[in-house]
């Protein structure tokens, strides 16, 4: 019997103007975990995509278990055992997990007890801890994450692609998924493991595929190889830290927020960037149970958040996601209006302003879900180049739009930001995760915004081009930029932040410094218990108390 679970071979894959695998070899054995790492760009998701049936191969072989296949569609890998999660969920809340798992597959173990066994056989056989009679809008990020894995599993995965599974997760959650992949190798299956976090690699990896420019460049041994022989392999440069040494904050608020709070299901205006405030009005996303309630009866899904944004300075909300940050930004942009509060954006009352009197005020927009709030994935580069920003330079001239002028900006942003693409008129949806995302930063630091809110800046970036978002926004900071900085990873929210607090079910519960909280006390603080490190609310609310007295007295 073969030790290799799945070997592809000699893999070319050409797209116009580029050629996305070429002549990928990648051997996973089998109870191994395998990372893919590599540049955005370099071609993992193509390669990840051709495996899973998603997408034909120009050239190249793939054999499972010793015998050669060829994949007409994700059913036909699923068929030979091959299962993905990908990076967005794909379950449907107000259905529950057995629901969820059993959608599509009701022919395995029907849709009732025998269904239910088998989840439970697998959820104890792996440690993962599923229950299949709860609600999915009522799990966590993490607990979701383990539904998809167990729903791969119930279709009979014995090789999973996880592609950057700990994007969303905090470290104690990181090291739970890493103790559940343990116990799938330990029942000899395979796990393919893209990510961008160098030190996760090299500590839960049996194995390692760098590969550049669509080419594997090499395979590294974890225990011999440290995250900076690694990050030179992928990049060649060294791996970059977030520090932020000197500080740049100065006594001018920018951005003022007393007592906001928003109930759920109201107010909500639209998703996209371009369209005035009130356009429509949808549920909110679900909370963990507990939430406070209104007077009204309703949850509060913000529930009196205060703060002050100093130009030059960074302030870091630290959260699991789904504790009120979606709604805070939504808020700040004009996308869901308060119920109560205010919002003073440099002395001047905006609460209720439309997101495109926002931003045209000059206040940038790095959104959480870049696919769908972030571009129009059909549109071209240049024409994204335009979305949120139609009646500034150099979009726009007087009143017109400025096609041209656009065009050439893009050139530049491509330029200035490596965003790897064979030209601007390519649709945003043909570029790598990590390019998309360096053309929506460039974008809105494009502008010289006077306040960002920056949600997950560098989600799925590498780690070189880490390092130059991480630069352009300490650059403008120092030049005075106020930003709201929210990120699921907490070395970034530690290094960039000025000021960091802690957000739980819509209330901003405690403070945290900087300068001397680790991530693993940060994330303990985030998921209920608090340390020693953090100061509770009450004096932090008092400090806020006085800084708005300060504010007012100038
Ligand atoms: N459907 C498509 N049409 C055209 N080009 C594509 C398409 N899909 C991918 N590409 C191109 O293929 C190359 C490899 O992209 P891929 O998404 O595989 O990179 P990646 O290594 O997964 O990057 P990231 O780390 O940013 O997710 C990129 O240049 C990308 O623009």
């Amino acid at each position: 019997m073969s030790t290799i679970a799945v070997e592809l071979a000699g893999i070319t894959k050409r797209f116009p103007g580029v050629v996305a695998n070429h002549d990928i070899d990648l051997a996973v054995r089998k109870g191994t975990v395998h990372a893919l790492v590599g540049e955005n760009g370099a071609g993992k998701s193509t390669l990840m995509k051709i495996l899973y049936g998603m997408q034909k191969p120009d050239e190249g072989t793939i054999t499972v278990d010793g015998e050669q296949v060829v994949f007409n569609s994700p059913a036909d890998a699923i068929a030979r055992g091959i299962g993905m999660v990908h990076q967005h969920f794909m379950l449907a809340d107000n259905l529950t997990v057995l629901e969820n798992v059993v959608l599509g597959s009701e022919k395995l173990h029907g849709i009732g007890g025998g269904a239910r066994r088998r989840i439970n056989e697998i959820s104890d056989r792996y440690g993962l801890g599923v229950r299949p009679d709860v609600l999915v809008e009522d799990l966590g990020v993490a607990d979701r994450q383990r539904v998809e894995i167990l729903k791969v599993l119930y279709r009979g995965a014995r090789t999973l692609i996880l592609d950057e599974p700990t994007a969303v997760l905090v470290p104690q959650e990181v090291d739970a998924l890493f103790r559940n992949l343990r116990e799938l190798k330990a029942e000899g299956l395979s796990v393919i493991f893209i990510s961008h976090k160098l030190g996760e690699v090299l500590s839960v990896a049996d194995d390692i595929t760098v590969i550049r420019r669509g080419t594997t460049v090499g395979t590294a041994v974890p225990s011999e190889t440290t995250p900076r022989q690694l990050a030179e392999l992928m990049v060649g440069s060294e791996l970059p830290t977030p520090e932020t040494a000197e500080s740049t904050v100065t006594d001018k608020p920018v951005i003022q927020v007393r007592g906001l709070t928003v109930h759920a299901g109201g107010g909500a205006a639209s998703d996209r960037l371009t369209e005035p405030a009130g356009a429509a009005a949808s549920a909110g996303p679900g909370l963990p149970a507990g939430d406070t309630a209104g007077a009204d009866g309703t949850r509060r899904v913000l529930d009196d958040i205060t703060f002050t944004i100093h130009a030059g300075e960074v302030l870091g909300i630290a959260g699991v996601e789904g504790n009120g940050q979606s709604e805070l930004i939504a808020a700040l942009i004009g996308l869901k209006r308060a119920d109560s509060g205010s919002i003073t954006f440099l002395g001047q009352d905006v609460t209720g302003w439309s997101t495109r009197r926002l931003r045209e005020l000059g206040i940038g927009y790095i959104p959480e879900d870049r696919q769908r709030q972030g571009l129009l994935l059909e549109s071209p580069l240049w024409e994204n180049r335009i979305l949120g920003h139609v009646t500034e330079r150099p979009n726009a001239k007087g009143f017109w739009l400025d096609p041209k002028g656009a065009q050439e900006d893009t050139r530049r942003i491509v330029e200035e930001f490596d965003v790897r693409t064979p030209g601007i008129d390519v649709t945003a949806a043909s570029l790598s995760g990590g390019n998309q995302q360096k053309l929506i930063v460039g974008r809105e630091m494009s502008h010289d915004p006077k306040f960002l809110i920056a949600a997950h800046p560098t989600r799925g970036v590498d780690v070189g081009a880490q390092a130059q978002i991480w630069d352009r926004i300490r650059e403008a900071r120092r030049a005075g930029l106020a930003v709201l900085l929210i990120s699921a990873d907490l070395d970034e929210l530690i290094g960039l932040s000025d000021t960091l607090r802690v957000i739980y079910n819509g209330r901003l519960v405690a403070d945290a410094d900087p300068a001397t909280i680790t991530a693993q006390e940060l994330g303990s603080a985030m998921t209920g218990a608090v340390s020693g490190h953090l100061e509770h609310v009450e004096e932090s609310t008092d400090n806020a108390t006085d800084a708005a007295a300060e504010d007012e007295a100038r």
